[in-house]
């Protein structure tokens, strides 16, 4: 029998909490045969709460889930984690940007990057789904000086599921026989799906739409569907959100499929001109528990333009935080 691995996920009672927990704790993130141990964080006030969805995870007598830690101390949850999902933070409601919540969250990414810093495991995976994603993970990594810089991700792997969702609506054909879509720069408007690398069925996904749906259809439903989640569900997406953390941390720990990639937002190396250190949505291949941004790609004015766009954005978005990066 393996050793557990400790998994914290923070905003346990919360909507993507509620999701995730169970899905971690019954191996479909780090698999059937890998114990874990769950450890939940939540502010006091939604302890009762947590002790609710704690007596549940009992009650449904995973094979895989070895122990279960709820608290209200960072310092406890991030205790010797190897793996540190970041969700607990406000949502937006109707009308908000996801930048809107800069302030309101950064705050909780400052103080949980010193508890990581203080007491995870030195090779912890963190990532940041609560947003704005991209700057929250910023704030954790500049506050935990002595953990390794390259594991602190953002999920745009969402908005990635979302694209192909979108190009498999279009084409008939099933997401399984879609490969090489990419999410680049940040979990918010400006990020770009690009389609320009993407197959399907074998065959070059930009050959079976045209340009006009490509450009005014596709990308500004990817980039406008949380919104449209919110509208439509009067709460911000979850159960999808938990998908994708799922398959952010499954695929960074257990490697991605040959012949394809996935986005993940990671600190960039100064790929595609990106300035280094700015958390950026890349194309990544994963094997052997680490990832590699996939170099070499063609880029077009098109896309370079919109590229660019998204990174702008994050530069404003950090000079927003200043005094906590
Ligand atoms: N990156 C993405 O693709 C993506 C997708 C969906 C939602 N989100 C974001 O994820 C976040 C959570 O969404 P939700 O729908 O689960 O919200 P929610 O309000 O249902 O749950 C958030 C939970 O976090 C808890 N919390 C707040 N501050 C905390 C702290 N300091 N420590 C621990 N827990 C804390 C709250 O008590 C609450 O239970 C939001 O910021 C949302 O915008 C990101
Ligand atoms: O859009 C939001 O505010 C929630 C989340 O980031 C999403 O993309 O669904």
């Amino acid at each position: 029998m393996k050793s557990p691995v400790n998994v914290a996920i923070t905003g346990a009672a919360g909507q993507i909490g509620y999701a995730l927990a169970f899905r971690v704790a019954s191996g479909q993130m780090l698999g059937p045969d890998q114990p874990v141990n769950l450890h939940l964080l939540e502010i006091t006030p939604a302890l009762g709460s947590l002790q609710g969805v704690v007596m549940e995870l009992n009650d449904c007598a995973f094979p895989t889930l070895n122990k279960i830690v709820a608290t209200d101390d960072a310092k406890v949850a991030f205790k010797d984690c190897n793996v540190a999902l970041l969700v607990g933070a406000r949502p937006r409601g109707p009308g908000m940007e996801r930048k809107d919540l800069l302030l309101a969250n950064a705050q909780i990414f400052s103080a949980q990057g010193k508890a990581l810093d203080a007491v995870a495991d030195r090779n912890v995976r963190v990532l940041v789904v609560g947003n704005p994603a991209n700057t929250n993970s910023l704030i954790a990594q500049r506050n935990a000086p002595n953990l390794n810089a390259r594991n602190f991700t953002a999920m745009v792997r969402l908005d990635h599921n979302r694209a192909l969702s979108q190009l498999s609506e279009k084409t008939g054909v099933h997401f399984n026989n879609i490969r090489k879509a990419i999410i680049w720069g940040n979990h918010s408007a400006t990020q770009y799906p690009d389609l320009h690398h993407a197959t399907v069925d074998g065959k070059p996904a930009l050959s079976l739409v045209d340009q006009k749906w490509y450009a005014e259809t596709f990308i500004p439903v990817v980039q406008q569907r949380g919104a449209a989640i919110i509208k439509a569900r009067g709460a911000s997406s979850a159960a999808s959100a938990a998908s994708a953390a799922i398959d952010h941390v499954r695929d960074w720990v257990k490697g991605t499929a040959d012949g394809d990639w996935v986005s993940m937002g990671v600190p960039s190396d100064g790929s595609y001109g990106i300035p280094a250190g700015v958390i950026y949505g890349f194309p990544v291949t994963c094997k052997n528990g680490d990832y590699q941004i996939v170099q070499g790609l063609s880029v077009n004015d098109f896309s370079r333009q919109r590229m660019e766009a998204t990174h702008k954005e994050l530069l404003e978005e950090r000079d927003g935080v200043k005094e906590l990066i």
